[in-house]
């Protein structure tokens, strides 16, 4: 339970990656103003966030059931909070799926969208009522820069994500008329066990339905180059829990979108130096099928051309 003065803050996914980093962070807070509510959907997957607590835990940090696709889990874990009260939810569990789109069930993009979409959805509707109603409160969305600039073959998972910003965007207006905060935090790749589980996922499948050329660019042209996005641009859960903290901390006066990456940033920035699209579907096309190896260097040249004026325009994790 949060002590007088203390944020009561939930957040969703805490058995791996960066909602564990944003758990731990947020509960050894050097001057103890947050209490966390660290959810999972499973409780069996808890020992990686108890040991990285250490001594928070049962104290700064409290452990809960939470599954963003059903209605019951959500609602009984909001209930068990003393008055229902949550100062920070933190919308943080979300899952990946690349590949091509023939080879992928509609069923399997339905499970994408009721996680990252409607999961986000299911929570904001049980805890937005009552911070509307004591007129202060801040809803933070764990976006990605996939959903500001779609990438090829992340065509569902790139989806999900735009939907949700979308959505957001709508509702940060009205929420700013009751004192309620919403923001977007915008990582680009990060080194969480959602890298690992797309490349097993990948490992595994065939790509039943998807012709042989598509198979080769997605398994030979894109995956090395997405693995090398990853290597060159890659940020730790660590640097999107600092990220996430210093946007609590700012308050109402967080801004909406908070990209954390001012590598990742010249390419977001395609789409709004050319809205017709045409600067982003070709750029990235050139860079994916023409560049090969060469993107590296042209991802460099890029970020020294654009670096002092876009990283002013993110949320630094130093
Ligand atoms: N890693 C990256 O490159 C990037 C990630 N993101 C976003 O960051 C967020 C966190 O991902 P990340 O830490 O990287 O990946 P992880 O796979 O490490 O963590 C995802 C977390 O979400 C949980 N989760 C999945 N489904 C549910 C559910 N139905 N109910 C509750 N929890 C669930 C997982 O729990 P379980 O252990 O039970 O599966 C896990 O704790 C996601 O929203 C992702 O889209 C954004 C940009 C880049
Ligand atoms: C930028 C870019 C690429 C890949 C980007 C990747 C792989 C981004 C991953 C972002 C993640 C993982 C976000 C999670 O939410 C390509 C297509 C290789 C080439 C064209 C330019």
């Amino acid at each position: 339970m949060a002590n007088p003065g203390q944020k009561a803050v939930l957040i969703t996914g805490c058995s791996s990656g960066i909602g564990l980093r944003m758990a731990v962070m947020l509960a050894k807070d050097e001057k103890q103003r947050y209490h966390v509510i660290a959810t999972m959907r499973d409780l069996k997957r808890k020992d990686k966030l108890v040991e990285a607590a250490g001594d928070a835990y049962g104290k700064s940090l409290s452990l809960a059931v939470l599954d963003v696709c059903t209605d019951e889990s959500v609602k009984q874990c909001i209930d068990g909070i003393k008055d229902r009260h949550v100062d920070v939810l933190i919308n943080n569990a979300g899952i990946g799926l690349v590949g091509p789109v023939e080879s992928i069930s509609i069923a399997e993009m339905k499970s994408v969208f009721e996680t990252n979409f409607f999961g986000v959805i299911r929570m904001i509707k049980e805890v937005m009522p009552d911070m509307k109603k004591r007129k202060g409160g801040h809803i933070i969305v764990v976006s990605s820069v996939m959903g500001l600039q779609g990438v090829v073959f992340n065509d569902v998972y790139a989806a999900s994500k735009f939907a949700m910003e979308g959505f957001c965007e709508c509702l940060a207006v009205q929420l700013l008329k009751f004192n309620v905060t919403m923001s977007m935090i915008e990582p680009g790749p990060v080194h969480t066990e959602f890298e690992s589980k797309m490349i097993q996922d990948v490992r595994q499948k065939e790509f039943p339905g998807a012709d042989a050329d598509t198979v080769n660019y997605f398994k030979n042209v894109y995956l090395p180059s997405s693995v090398d996005i990853f290597e060159t641009l890659g940020q730790t859960p660590d640097d999107i829990a600092r990220c996430t903290k210093k946007v609590i901390e700012q308050g109402s006066s967080a801004r909406f979108r908070n990209l954390t990456n001012p590598l990742y940033t010249p390419i977001v920035a395609l789409k709004y130096a050319d809205e017709t699209g045409g600067l982003s579907v070709h750029a990235f096309y050139h860079m994916l099928f023409n560049l090969g190896p060469l993107m590296h260097v042209s991802m460099k040249a890029m970020q020294y051309l654009t670096c002092g004026c876009l990283r002013s325009r993110t949320i630094s994790p130093n």
